[in-house]
């Protein structure tokens, strides 16, 4: 910004005004009249007080006059990571939410799935589920593509092309008896696993990294399981997959694989359980599985919308939270109607109630602490919280823009008076991507998007 740097960092933007994060210690804390400013490499330089403008410019060697001031119902906080998204499921995402799980896989899930071949139809739905978890404030996602190579590599490519920070999956499965052509031969699943992570991670993808991904132990023969942990472990890769949805897919689980102890127990004998490694749901895990997968370092993804519309069950958040597992939050697109990482906080909580209806001593979640759960559990249940989560300098600068009194927004009256944390309760209850003035990864400006056409 200025010749007179006096320090060995270059910074390229500073903003002042309210910041809004979580830290470990707190679930929401309130930093107002704060200078913020990220390097040119998109990582936090500093935090100081508003006062200091003066002395920090100077130390920094930025401009005072171009600092960016946020308005008095404007805040910063830490983009929102969605734990699990499948983005192929996008196109019917808002249909089909008729039949349990297993049944919904047969009849919706797979047959869409299967036209991810066609790399033209994958491009479109791609770009439209990058795009619009951008704009509702998804800086992280972690995608399930579909089990064809190409494809999902073209949704990294998307996703990297748009400035998202992503972990995207190619699909394993060899087990599909209701849907034969929508599956792969173990060595096939085996062999293009390898191909997906070894030509992802040719691109160099500053934000984007491969996932291994077998879809769940249903649609997975031991041997892949095995074949799929052996991967993950040379290459120290994130492990993502489905656990304990519903009651009937853990009675299978059961009668498939007899000689586990738990369900949990045949990820874990497959070296599938690891601390890079999410799974979705968790609904029905027992204590001693969440046990395992404290010792593991593994974390649960909580779907709240998916478990309620494919009535899968309740996840008791504050289980897994009192068995100190990490614990992120997840759209699960499709299964979960909306793309909208406010719609899985609204839904955390009405969870939450829900279960302190049936039991009025449950300690119901706090919207901090979903608040929490959505920015920097997820980085942790990611394992990616070195780089995001929280605006702690030396991350990157992954944040939102909220305008809470946006002109034609849905929040229409703001008292006077009413505090930064007011204006978070209402912007997670009442808000939408109108809300969201601008979107930034690694310190870059992914939304609003610049048009290139
Ligand atoms: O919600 C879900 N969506 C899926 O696509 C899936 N596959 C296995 N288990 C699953 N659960
Ligand atoms: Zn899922």
């Amino acid at each position: 910004m200025t010749s007179s740097n006096k320090s060995a960092v270059d910074i390229a933007h500073v903003y002042r005004g309210t910041f809004v994060h979580s830290t470990d210690h707190t679930a929401v804390e309130i930093l107002e009249d704060r200078l913020l400013g990220v390097d040119t490499e998109g990582k936090i330089a500093f935090i100081g007080s508003g006062q200091e403008v003066d002395s920090l410019s100077q130390k920094w060697g930025f401009e005072a006059l171009a600092v960016t001031q946020l308005g008095q119902y404007e805040f910063f906080m830490p983009g929102m990571v969605d734990t699990h998204i499948h983005a192929s499921q996008y196109s019917y995402a808002g249909t089909a939410l008729d039949l349990p799980l297993l049944q919904w896989l047969n009849t919706y899930t797979f047959p869409v799935e299967a036209c991810y071949k066609d790399l033209e139809f994958a491009r479109n739905v791609y770009t439209h589920v990058v795009k619009r978890t951008l704009r509702n404030g998804t800086t992280t996602a972690c995608y399930f593509a579909t089990i064809h190579t190409d494809a999902s590599l073209l949704l990294g490519q998307i996703a990297n092309d748009f400035g998202q920070r992503a972990l995207v999956g190619k699909v394993c499965m060899d087990t599909n008896n209701f849907v034969p052509h929508y599956r792969e031969t173990p060595d096939e699943s085996h062999d293009e696993t390898n191909r997906f992570i070894s030509e992802m991670l040719k691109k160099k993808y500053p934000l984007v990294m491969p996932v291994v991904t077998p879809r769940f132990a249903l649609s997975c023969s031991a041997a892949l399981l095995g074949h799929l942990g052996e991967i993950a472990k040379n290459n120290h890769l994130h492990i993502q997959s489905h656990i304990s949805e519903t009651k009937e897919e853990v009675k299978l689980v059961k009668e498939l694989f007899p000689d586990y102890d738990s369900y949990t127990d045949v990820y874990h004998k497959h070296n599938l359980l690891t601390d890079k490694t999410v799974m979705a749901h968790g609904c029905h895990l027992t204590d001693e599985e969440l046990k395992l997968f404290r010792e593991k370092g593994a974390s649960v993804a909580h779907c709240p919308n998916s478990n309620i519309s494919l009535c899968s069950g309740m996840l008791d958040a504050r289980r897994v939270l009192n068995h100190k597992v990490k614990l992120g939050l997840g759209t699960d697109v499709a299964g979960g109607y909306s793309p909208s990482m406010l719609d899985a906080v609204r839904r955390t909580l009405d969870t939450s109630k829900a279960l302190t209806i049936q039991d009025p001593q449950y300690q119901t979640l706090t919207f901090e602490e979903v608040f929490r759960l959505a920015t920097l559990g997820g980085s942790q249940a990611l394992s990616l919280d070195e780089h995001t989560g929280n605006f702690q300098v030396g991350k990157d600068f992954d944040a939102l823009r909220v305008n809470t009194a946006i002109a034609g927004g849905p929040i229409d009256l703001i008292n006077h008076g009413e505090g930064p944390k007011v204006l978070l309760e209402k912007f997670l209850n009442l808000g939408d991507d109108r809300n969201i003035a601008e979107v930034y990864v690694a310190g870059k400006r992914v939304v609003p998007f610049v048009e290139t056409t």
